[in-house]
């Protein structure tokens, strides 16, 4: 953590880089609590977070991570429900430099195993975050060539401070708020819930529960709440891909890897439908229609992920999980549906997926786009943008798009980095060789 020395009225600080201990440089300005970071600031502890702050460090760049909650891997542990597990192999699911999962993970290692990975990922590179800091807002200072990053202490002690840096590292992730209906609930009154705080399917045992959204969370969420024996209903209200998790005994995933490497992606799309056919039989009879375009291209296109079922399907199939069409409106108990069906909910689980909260603390729109809080490049061109800003984690490639971001800002930073120590002059041929890059 910082040293700390009161010096006038305001205090100095010199950040020595996470997890290296106390620093021992130079202070900044004096302003009511500023300090100086000589590596990057990196904002956020998740997987992306720990995973540029891991390359940074092998690459002997100390970096400060600062995270709003008050552990790593906070999405993780908070935010997602007791029984999940990740749905692709764990071998997609490594973050870079690491060790593989410990012998004896499953196939699909469960929430827990994977935050005890995570844990173990941050302590062999003794990446230390400033936990309970949360980035209120940050902007590029020209004058200086530095970020200005403010950070709330979250706990209320410390206030706030400002971390000065060459460059910032933004990991808060595609997923840091819970997206709601803009409509809302109207009149309903109701439990109401997102999935994000969902953990656990014994307290609606027994209940009427209607789950809005049919991604892989509604599905899994769905899935859950019936065999918790809740009466579930899921609102599927457009066109969805449902495929099985595995093919052959091998993973969809794994398998969409190999044969992209050989195959066109319509080819690839089009094996993929003719074997979840075969698998999971003609689902549109179930409600659940497919759209024209295959799986991968809708995912390489928006990065909407398909759904890779791991049992709700078969519980669509015998009836436990009742397809409903899109809600028209709340009523007082429950809702009307577009078809004028009327039906009453113990309560209301929106599986409505999650945004990007950028925008809202991010002072800088050139890179970052304000509407959807994702950079306006996609993959591979996402990870950085001008004036030593980068992005880890908005590529819609789940880990190992975070994997392949850590690389290229690490690798990048580094050179900048090494430049900068070498003198003033070498820094600005970094720099200028930036520019050349990204134009
Ligand atoms: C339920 C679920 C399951 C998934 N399963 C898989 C899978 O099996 N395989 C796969 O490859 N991908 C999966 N993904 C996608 C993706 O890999 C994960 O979402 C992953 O956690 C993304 O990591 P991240 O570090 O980018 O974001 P996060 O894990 O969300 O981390 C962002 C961090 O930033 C912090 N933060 C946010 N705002 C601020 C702020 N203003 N100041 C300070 N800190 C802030 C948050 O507290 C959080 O700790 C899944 C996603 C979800 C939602
Ligand atoms: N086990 C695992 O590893 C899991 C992984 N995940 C991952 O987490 C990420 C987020 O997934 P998820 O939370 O499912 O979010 P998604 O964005 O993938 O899905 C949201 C769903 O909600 C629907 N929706 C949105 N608004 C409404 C509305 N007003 N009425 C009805 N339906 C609505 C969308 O339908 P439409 O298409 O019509 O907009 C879509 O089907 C994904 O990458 C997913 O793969 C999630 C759960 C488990
Ligand atoms: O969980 C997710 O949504 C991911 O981003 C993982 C992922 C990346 N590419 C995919 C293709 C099909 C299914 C999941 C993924």
């Amino acid at each position: 953590m910082p040293t700390s020395q009161q010096d006038g009225g305001g205090e100095r600080l010199f950040h020595g880089g996470a997890g290296d201990g106390d620093g021992d440089g130079a202070a900044v300005a004096a302003a009511a609590r500023q300090v100086w970071v000589p590596g990057p600031v990196i904002v956020g502890a998740g997987p992306s977070g720990l995973a540029t702050a891991a390359c940074l460090k092998a690459r002997g760049v100390p970096s400060l991570v600062l995270d709003k909650d008050a552990t790593v891997a906070a999405s993780w542990r908070e935010r997602t429900y007791e029984r999940l597990r990740l749905h692709l192999p764990r071998g997609f699911c490594e973050l870079p430099l690491a060790p593989p999962f410990p012998p004896g993970t499953p196939p699909y290692p469960t929430r827990d195993q994977f935050v005890a990975y995570l844990d173990a990922y941050a302590r062999a590179f003794a990446v230390e975050p400033r936990l309970g800091s949360r980035v209120r807002a940050a902007s590029y200072d020209a004058a200086i060539g530095f970020w200005r990053v403010a950070a709330v202490d979250e706990a209320g002690g410390a206030g706030e401070t400002e971390f000065l840096s060459r460059w910032l590292v933004v990991a808060t992730g595609e997923n840091a708020v819970a997206a709601w209906p803009a409509e809302g609930v109207g009149a309903y009154r109701g439990a109401v819930m997102h999935t994000s705080s969902y953990k656990r399917g014994d307290e609606f045992a027994g209940k009427k529960v209607l789950v809005v959204g049919c991604g892989n969370s509604g599905m899994e969420v769905s899935l859950d709440l019936c065999n918790n024996g809740a009466a579930t209903s899921m609102v599927v209200r457009d066109k969805i891909h449902v495929l099985p998790r595995e093919i052959l005994g091998i993973s969809t995933f794994g398998l969409s890897v190999f044969l992209l490497k050989w195959f066109p992606i319509k080819w690839v799309d089009a094996l993929l439908l003719i074997f979840s056919r075969l698998i999971l039989g003609n689902i549109e009879k179930y409600g659940l229609r497919r759209p024209k375009i295959g799986p991968l291209q809708i995912k390489c296109s928006t990065g909407k992920t398909p759904v890779l079922d791991i049992g709700a399907l078969k519980k669509i199939k015998n009836g436990e999980i009742k397809v409903v069409p899109a809600i028209h409106c709340f009523t007082e108990d429950g809702v009307e549906f577009v078809n004028g069906c009327r039906e009453d909910f113990d309560a209301v689980i929106f599986a409505t997926g999650y945004k990007s909260n950028v925008p809202s603390w991010l002072k800088e729109e050139e890179f970052f786009s304000e509407s959807d809080g994702f950079p306006r490049k996609a993959f591979p061109h996402s990870w950085r943008g001008k004036n030593g800003l980068y992005a880890t984690g908005f590529t819609k490639r789940g880990l190992q798009g975070t994997s392949y971001d850590a690389a290229m800002i690490a690798a990048d930073i580094a050179r900048r980095w090494t430049k900068s120590l070498a003198g003033p002059t070498a820094a600005a041929d970094a720099d200028h060789h930036e520019t050349y890059i990204a134009n």
